[in-house]
């Protein structure tokens, strides 16, 4: 039984004062983890406030990246070894962001999911097809080839417990959601991909999250898939009200 997972993403939005404020707004009334998982990800410098404000809550934390090397002359970037030490449960890691501004690759995602692992945290591993694969037809190949080198020498029992967050860019910020039955039809490719390159027992336990203008509106009806498990939300993780809506999309 997998437990359903939706994780805000802020991007680069709000301030530490903002994160204590939203954090004391929403932390009363989650729901239970194991009924579903509330999660945020914010931005790095934001993190010390989310993890005291979220503290003997229902409120996971997550970073919005890091590196794969734990220490050493990488200026500006940040240790997956430390997030773990300070206490954050979850990196999002290959976020189509990153990979298109930040000229991230597959190897370096791969790297990623490896280093976050190994720092006791779950990663959670974006991918997603551009506009322009989905209409040359491509998106299953595309999305196949994405998973397929992210998960790279992990194991089948590191694999059944990350979470893979599949984000069709072009229903990013743009109000453009993918169709439930959109989404639907590629988490099962991603479930699929993961039976074939493991077993079945990994592939019904890795948690598969759709992203791409999730709102109040259309979350219910995103969760009713099979292979839907979560989440992965931007805009509408930003406001309290919003976020409560989403995490408690079963009441
Ligand atoms: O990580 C979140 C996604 O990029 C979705 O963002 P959005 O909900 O604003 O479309």
């Amino acid at each position: 039984m997998r437990t359903p997972i939706i994780a805000g993403n802020w991007k680069l939005n709000n301030n530490p004062e903002d994160t204590t404020k939203f954090v004391n707004a929403v932390k009363d009334q989650l729901p239970d983890s194991n009924k579903v998982e509330s999660v945020i990800a914010a931005p790095a410098v934001d993190l010390p406030a989310l993890l005291a404000a979220a503290k003997g809550s229902n409120l996971h934390t997550a970073a919005e990246n890091c590196y794969f090397e734990n220490s050493g002359a990488f200026t500006g970037e940040t240790s997956p070894q430390v997030l773990n030490e300070m206490g954050i449960n979850y990196v999002v890691i290959g976020h189509s962001e990153r990979r298109d501004y930040f000229h991230e690759t597959d190897e370096d995602i791969n790297k990623k999911a490896h280093a976050v692992l190994d720092n006791q945290m779950t990663p959670i591993i974006c991918c997603g097809e551009t506009l322009e694969t989905r209409e040359a037809g491509k998106t299953e190949e595309w999305v196949q080839n994405q998973v397929t080198a992210a998960l790279k020498e992990l194991s089948a029992q590191q694999v059944a417990g990350l979470v893979i967050a599949y984000e069709p860019i072009w229903a990013i910020g743009t109000g453009k959601t993918a169709t439930s039955d959109q989404a639907q039809e590629i988490c099962h490719v991603i479930r699929e991909t993961v039976k074939d390159l493991y077993d079945a027992t990994t592939s019904d336990n890795v948690r598969i999250q759709y992203g791409g203008s999730v709102k109040p509106a259309n979350v219910k009806d995103l969760m009713s898939k099979p292979d839907i498990d979560g989440g992965l939300v931007g805009g509408a993780s930003l406001e309290p009200e919003s976020f409560l809506q989403l995490v408690n999309y079963q009441d």
